[in-house]
């Protein structure tokens, strides 16, 4: 692989103008692999006008057809050339292979065809409207890009959360400058290879790589010739991220954190509850937003739900082995020590750790990886720190209940609204108690089961707005409507 990673900006990879590097390291093994070119604010511009010419070139241009077959060509690429997709994952983000092979590369093509699909059978609206005259119009509305869209990124499934935007985006016409997380820029940068493989034109697709506050991340949120924001990460970003979106009066989507419940009621099917849980809260360490931190068991099966979810976490052994009984790193040693203060915290709180709770032994080259140990909690207050605030580890805390009515107020009793899922086998109260969830996507029996039409986002502190299927052309598109009196 490569060590020198660049921007992409007008179909061309560059450095940094300012030659300005920082250090790209595997998680899984502590080592800096590569180097990274950091963009300047010249570098961000750049980018800014290259997206900005190329809506005037050919792509602006082209039919809705025409930009179907390219957008379906990437998809085919990213397929064929997964093994490299799946290399620069895993080393970016150290997860195991198992995990990047079946979730994030996958994905990273599907985006692409969903939404070419999506944008060639949208209909239009149209309304016969009767005139004060006593005559007739016709009202009918047109779907136009927005322009060019600043797509910021995370790092925890970086290829997937990336393509979730741009493939909406380009579908619907939009030119891009994307933004990956400085913990893991190299799919964002392999895609770049992809756009001119498939003759995607120049300037349709841009990389900028750097930081968020004084780099490349405020660097194109303050560009005045951005039309939209798309970001998904930390609350907090959201909301600095937002500040700049209101010079101009930009639109933004944002799909932020979340500290998602699970409600398992005494009729669950118990063996699929806790295998689906312990996805929910160990599936890619922990790091999803999605992940299910908070678990609410109704008491005569919380002591063999909380018995067989601790007996899952102890399976996982750590490591980036391709193998489902192995459990990755985090993303970063900064990431490790909040996660590990947490873990601290939930003792302070009065947790009793049912298992987990600090470092595990690895004793090979993973020896110097950012792994922590998965981690279950009882005993905790549903008002402490720990079950309030999101951790972004693999972890839990686990409170017993006794009424349908307390658990739906324990579990909408928090800022975030992202996801839950509730575990039943009597379905009217699965519904019942769904519609009842202050979220955006709410599982039964079931969690981060996918369909890539519906509407994805969350609620209160967990984002604005929803994407997925004709979802995301709200946001990508402006809709003209035009009224012809006849
Ligand atoms: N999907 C999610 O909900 C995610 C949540 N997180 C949470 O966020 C915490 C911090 O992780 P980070 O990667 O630091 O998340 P972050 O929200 O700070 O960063 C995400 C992206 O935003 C960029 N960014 C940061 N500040 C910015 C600014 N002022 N203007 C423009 N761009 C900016 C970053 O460079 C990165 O590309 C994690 O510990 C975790 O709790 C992190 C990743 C994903
Ligand atoms: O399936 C999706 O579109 C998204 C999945 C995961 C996240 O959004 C996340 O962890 O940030």
């Amino acid at each position: 692989m490569d060590d020198t990673i660049l921007n992409f900006i007008g179909g061309s990879y560059r450095q940094g103008s300012e030659r300005k590097t920082f250090p790209n390291f595997n998680p899984a093994t502590g080592e800096q692999i590569g180097l990274v070119q950091e963009a300047s604010a010249d570098d961000v511009a750049d980018a800014v006008a290259a997206a900005k010419k190329a809506l005037q070139g050919p792509w602006g241009k082209m039919t809705t057809a025409e930009r179907v077959k390219l957008i379906s060509a990437v998809a085919t690429e990213i397929e064929r050339r997964s093994d490299d997709f799946l290399e620069a994952e895993v080393a970016d983000t150290g997860k195991p292979r198992g995990v990047a092979s079946h979730i994030d590369i996958p994905r990273g093509a599907a985006n692409f065809r969903m939404f070419a699909d999506v944008i060639s059978t949208i209909p239009g609206e149209a309304f016969t409207t009767d005139t004060p005259d006593g005559g007739q119009a016709n009202n009918y509305t047109v779907r136009k890009p927005k322009g060019v869209i600043a797509v910021i990124c995370p790092w925890n499934f970086p290829l997937l959360l990336m393509t979730w935007k741009v493939g909406p985006a380009l579908a619907c016409g939009n030119t891009v400058v994307v933004k990956p997380s400085e913990e893991t820029p190299r799919t964002a940068t392999l895609l770049g290879e992809v756009m001119n493989a498939v003759g995607m034109p120049e300037g349709v697709y841009n990389v900028v790589h750097g930081f968020g506050p004084n780099s490349a991340g405020e660097f194109l949120t303050s560009n005045s010739e951005v039309d939209a924001i798309t970001f998904t990460g930390e609350t907090g970003t959201g909301q600095a991220i937002m500040q700049k979106a209101a010079m101009g009066v930009r639109d933004v989507s944002f799909e932020l954190g979340g500290k998602n419940p699970a409600i398992v009621f005494a009729d669950a099917d118990l063996d699929k509850a806790v295998e689906g849980l312990s996805r929910a809260v160990f599936l890619n360490t922990g790091q999803v937003c999605l992940g299910t931190e908070r678990v609410y068991v109704e008491r005569p099966i919380y002591e063999e739900f909380v018995e067989r979810l601790a007996a899952a976490g102890k399976g996982f052994k750590p490591g980036v082995i391709d193998d489902p009984t192995y459990l990755g790193p985090l993303i970063s040693a900064e990431h490790r020590d909040k996660v590990l203060g947490y873990y601290s915290r939930a003792v302070d709180e009065g947790a009793t750790v049912v298992t987990g709770g600090g470092v595990p032994k690895v004793e090979n080259a993973q020896a110097d990886g950012f792994f922590v140990e998965p981690t279950v909690w009882t005993g905790l207050s549903h008002d402490s720190t720990v079950m309030r605030e999101e951790i972004f580890g693999p972890c839990c805390g686990v409170i017993p209940f006794d009424a349908e009515d307390e658990v739906i107020a324990l579990a909408n009793d928090s800022p975030y609204g992202l996801c839950a899922s509730i575990w039943t086998e009597n379905m009217s109260r699965g519904h019942r108690v769904a519609a009842s969830m202050d979220v955006g996507v709410c599982w039964v029996n079931s969690w981060f089961l996918r369909d890539l039409r519906t509407a994805f986002g969350g609620s209160g502190h967990s984002g604005i707005g929803r994407e997925g299927g004709v979802h995301s052309l709200e946001f990508y598109t402006e809709l003209t409507n035009i009224c012809v009196k006849l």
